[in-house]
């Protein structure tokens, strides 16, 4: 059943209400209810409450018409229908009523039930309508605006054009693209009218200098009910960028030198999805036959090394690392792989894929794996070195408190490996190394170690012996294998070795120390005479521990400049002339006073410490000397003592030039001490160093000149100038018979090649009277002079010679050295007397052959020079006549004319012993003359030469 429906009737006139009320219940079924309201106030009160389905108004109501009621309610927004009631019928009224929206008209003269029935059925009816109606027209316009939001705010543009190309409609970003591109738009725009169904792709430059990528698509509309043209366009810059950037990354993996491999996080198995071109060069193997494989296979059968259980803890933890792997190519050749682990995560963050970048490294992992062999091994025998023997040791050390093995340690030094080195050369030496440690290892068991220590050094660590004695049977037969000769050129060499053993104590041991007590072993096994082995013991351990002391307080020395030159002169036998000055070095130290070269040198030698302590020796020499030339003290060489260690170091001549240069000093006026050792190596170093120091015009000696090979050979091939016989030759001269054949062998020797000869050590009159009488040139020793400081020897100099020294001139009975000068020229025989008196001759003269008869019958003459050209008898005749009758004396003559006939009949007849030319030079002439003499001596003593 249906409600009735609630209807306000306005009414004033009580009368007129009821009546129609009395109709309106007459309607079957009783569809309406009626209220009253009963002026225009209280009808439009109620109508603003709400609540009624139809309202029916009487057309006057005293403050108001239905008119104003009707307003009224439009503005109130009431759309019930209201149904107007009037006194009489009248058309003007009734349009007026409808068009102020009245639902209808009564009239209430002519009401009946019927005609409100239908009048009611009407105005609601009408109602219902209007109000879908309305609700409809709600809904378009709702939808279009949401229409024309979606259109205004899509990212692609939207463009409607007219048929005249013109646009009617243009979206928000059709107007952002116009006004970043004004000037291309309109190309675009007149283009795009020619129609694109299928999507175009154009560019349009920007004002900005840029460029936007855009997708066209347009197709033919109507707007406003006239044909148009609808346009979309879509800014595609940034998908084309990214497509550009995707295409690039794609180039770029492929074209990798690294190998690049991409699996599959998601699968359990993790097989490749991706390898590029490098990964198949890398490998051998084909995208193909590995994509949906586990990279494993790439191992072979490796699956235990190192890096793959870290691989495998990333992969599971989903973690970046970079491990290093043995791989195999596909024909089986391993090569070393530097894998790089990246992730790729999917948009939620979990890793999709992993991808694999991986280097060849096999390279490096040689070069590393040589680096570290030469790390550890030496390069010329292949043996370990001392780094990698310590590293052994250490373990063994570590393991022997554990087994309770006996270690011990062997530390080898050849014997008279310098001597090979210096005299055969470098090649040689190397080649006796490396038999060294053949045959050193051959005679150890497997598990021994033998390194090259360096140089001729090689060192054994015994790790597993069962006692102590087996220590000593290896060093037995290292010293048999070592004491077979060595095989240089078809000619066998003789080398030995030295042997240090010590065994490692029970307690805690540093390989160090064992290493140590070793190496003193081994010192005391050279000093003991070589050839042998020694067993470490604490006593050792003390002289070791001295020596160790000196080595640091030389450094001190060096440091505190503690450091004294002394000087000793050297004297010509004969003439007491001082021919040269040797300067020796002291040390003074401050605790112990001074110490004597002998006490440091040697250790010096071994630290190389003397090569700072020899250029300052050199340095201090050339000032010293250099400053008493410009006194006029001195015009003799001073002799410096040069350390083969010293010698041989690359840069010495430039070391001896820069002396000079600084000090000033005449090169002429330094001369170099070497020992034959030092000198006799053929080639190499020496030899050329040799060379400069003689291009710079430096004189060199051979020192302690019988102590060592005194090889005739090489005597004869060294450009030196003096030999210095050593001291030890010189303290029994006067009683020991071997002693003294030596020195007259060396003066010999050495006046056979024209050598001067020096004799040092000299403390006694008697040697020096020997050493004259053995024709040696000259002397130096505490009979002559002490080695002085710098200041006494200034005093030495200043003050009258000693009577050991004046006796060096003053001939003993019978050794009196007369010189007879011939010639008619008196001013030439004054300038021969000038140059030949500092030589302390007897001096005689003659002006001519008569006076020379006479001179000769009253003097004891035993050198005669003589002019050629001198009235009443030429020199030659003169001298044929003197031969016959003093047949002991030398005969020379000097002369301005070479009548080469009458010289050679003169020589040989015997008449002279050397033809002098003048002008001569007056140190070829005093040569020539002291020659004479020597030879006339011998002659007389009945010397063989
Ligand atoms: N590399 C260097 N070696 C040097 C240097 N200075 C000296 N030496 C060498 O040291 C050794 C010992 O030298 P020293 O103790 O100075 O002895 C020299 C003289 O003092 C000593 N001598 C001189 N006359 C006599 C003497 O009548 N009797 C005697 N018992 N000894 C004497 O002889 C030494 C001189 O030696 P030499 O050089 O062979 O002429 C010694 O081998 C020095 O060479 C240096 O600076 N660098």
């Amino acid at each position: 059943m249906t409600l009735p429906i609630d209807v306000l009737v306005i009414e004033d006139d009580s009368e007129d209400y009821l009546l129609f009320k009395d109709m309106v219940d007459e309607l079957r079924p009783r569809s309406y209810r009626l209220s009253r309201a009963e002026s225009f106030e209280e009808g439009l009160e109620r109508m603003r409450m709400g609540g009624f389905g139809l309202y029916v108004v009487d057309y006057y109501l005293g403050a108001g018409t239905a008119q104003d009621f009707l307003a009224a309610a439009t503005a109130s927004g009431v759309r019930q229908p209201i149904v107007v009631l009037t006194g009489r019928s009248d058309d003007a009224i009734d349009a007026q009523m409808v068009a102020a929206g009245a639902a209808d008209y009564l009239v209430k003269g002519e009401l009946s039930a019927d005609t409100i029935a239908r009048s009611f059925r009407h105005a609601l009816a009408r109602h219902q309508m209007l109000d879908a109606l309305l609700t409809a027209q709600r809904q378009v316009a709702r939808r279009e605006r949401t229409l024309w939001t979606v259109l205004e705010d899509t990212i692609d543009a939207l463009i409607v054009l007219d048929a005249g190309a013109r646009p009617v409609y243009e979206n928000g970003q059709a107007k952002r693209l116009r006004q970043l591109a004004p000037l291309d738009w309109p190309v675009l725009v007149a283009e795009l009218l020619t129609g694109h169904s299928q999507p175009a792709e154009r560019e349009l430059r920007t004002l900005h200098g840029g460029a936007r990528a855009l997708e066209l698509r347009s197709s033919p509309t109507e707007w406003d009910g006239m044909p148009a043209t609808m346009v979309m366009i879509r800014d595609v810059t940034a998908r084309k960028a990214a497509e550009r950037g995707l295409h690039i990354s794609h180039r770029v993996i492929e074209s990798s030198v690294n190998g690049i491999v991409i699996t599959d996080a998601s699968s359990e198995d993790m097989p490749i999805t991706y390898a590029n071109a490098a990964f198949e060069r890398m490998t051998g193997y084909s995208r193909d036959e590995v994509i949906g494989r586990n990279c494993r296979f790439l191992q072979g059968e490796e699956h235990d090394q190192a890096g793959i259980g870290q691989l495998r803890d990333a992969l599971r933890a989903r973690r970046e690392t970079v491990v290093v792997l043995r791989n195999y190519r596909k024909d089986g050749t391993p090569f070393y792989n530097e894998i790089h682990i990246g992730l790729v995560r999917d948009p939620d963050g979990e890793v999709t894929h992993f991808v694999g970048v991986q280097l060849d490294v096999t390279e490096r992992m040689r070069y590393q794996a040589e680096a570290a062999f030469r790390a550890t091994h030496d390069p010329l025998t292949g043996l370990p070195n001392r780094v990698l023997l310590q590293d052994r040791l250490k373990q063994a050390l570590a393991l022997s408190r554990r087994h309770a093995a006996v270690i011990a340690v062997l530390f080898i030094d050849l014997d008279h490996f310098k001597t090979v080195n210096d005299s055969l050369g470098h090649e040689a030496g190397d080649r006796v190394l490396q038999e060294t440690a053949r045959r050193v290892s051959a005679s150890l068991r497997e598990g021994d170690t033998v390194c090259r220590s360096g140089g001729d050094e090689f060192i054994v660590m015994l790790p597993d012996l069962t006692q102590e004695s087996d220590a000593v049977s290896v060093a037995s037969r290292i010293l048999n294998a070592v004491d077979e000769p060595f095989e240089h050129e078809g000619r066998p060499l003789f080398l030995g070795c030295s042997i240090g053993v010590t065994i490692a104590p029970r307690e805690v041991v540093e390989p160090s120390l064992l290493l140590q007590q070793a190496d003193i072993a081994m010192h005391s096994a050279k000093k003991a005479g070589r050839n042998g082995y020694c067993l470490y013991s604490d006593d050792l351990d003390r002289s070791a521990s001295e020596r160790l002391d000196l080595r640091n307080r030389l450094r001190q020395a060096i440091a505190g400049n503690e450091f004294e030159l002394h000087f000793q002169p050297q004297f010509e036998i004969g003439s007491g002339r001082m021919c040269g000055v040797e300067a020796l070095l002291r040390w003074n130290d401050p605790q112990l006073g001074q110490i004597g070269p002998s006490h440091f040198v040697p250790l010096a030698e071994d630290t190389g410490q003397i090569v700072q302590i020899g250029t300052w020796v050199i340095h201090e020499a050339c000032r010293h000397a250099a400053g008493w030339v410009a006194r006029g003290l001195i015009d003799c060489p001073i002799a410096v003592n040069i350390s083969g260690v010293q010698f041989q170091r690359q840069n010495f001549a430039e070391l001896v030039a820069a002396a000079l240069d600084q000090s000033g000093l005449k090169p002429q006026l330094l001369e170099l001490e070497l020992t034959e050792s030092v000198m006799m190596a053929p080639s190499g170093r020496a030899g050329e160093t040799i060379r400069r120091l003689r291009q710079l015009g430096v004189r060199l000696s051979i020192d302690d000149f019988g102590t060592g090979f005194s090889s005739l050979s090489y005597l004869k091939r060294l450009p030196v100038d003096k030999v210095k016989i050593d001291r030890s030759f010189i303290s029994d001269i006067t009683h020991d018979s071997g002693d003294s054949s030596i020195v007259l062998s060396i003066i010999a020797i050495a006046h056979h090649l024209k050598l001067r000869v020096i004799a040092e050590g000299v403390e006694s009159e008697a040697q020096l009277s020997y050493l004259r009488r053995q024709l040696c040139d000259e002397a130096q020793g505490y009979h002559l002079s002490r080695p002085l400081p710098a200041d006494e020897f200034e005093r030495f100099l200043s003050t009258p010679r000693s009577p050991a020294v004046q006796s060096l001139c003053t001939p003993a009975e019978g050794e009196c050295r007369t010189l007879l000068l011939v010639d008619d020229e008196a001013n030439v025989l004054r300038a021969l007397s000038r140059a030949l008196r500092r030589d302390g001759y007897r001096l005689l003269t003659a002006s001519g052959a008569e006076e020379a008869f006479d001179v000769l019958a009253r003097n004891d003459v035993q050198v005669i020079v003589s002019d050629q050209r001198m009235p009443g008898m030429t020199g030659t005749q003169f001298l044929g006549q003197v031969k016959d009758l003093y047949p002991h004396t030398v005969r020379m003559i000097l002369s301005g004319y070479t009548d080469l006939q009458t010289v050679t009949d003169a020589i040989n007849r015997g008449a002279i012993y050397r033809f002098l030319t003048k002008p001569w030079e007056d140190e070829a002439l005093r040569a020539h003359v002291r020659e004479a003499f020597l030879h006339g001596e011998r002659h007389r003593q009945g010397a063989s030469v």
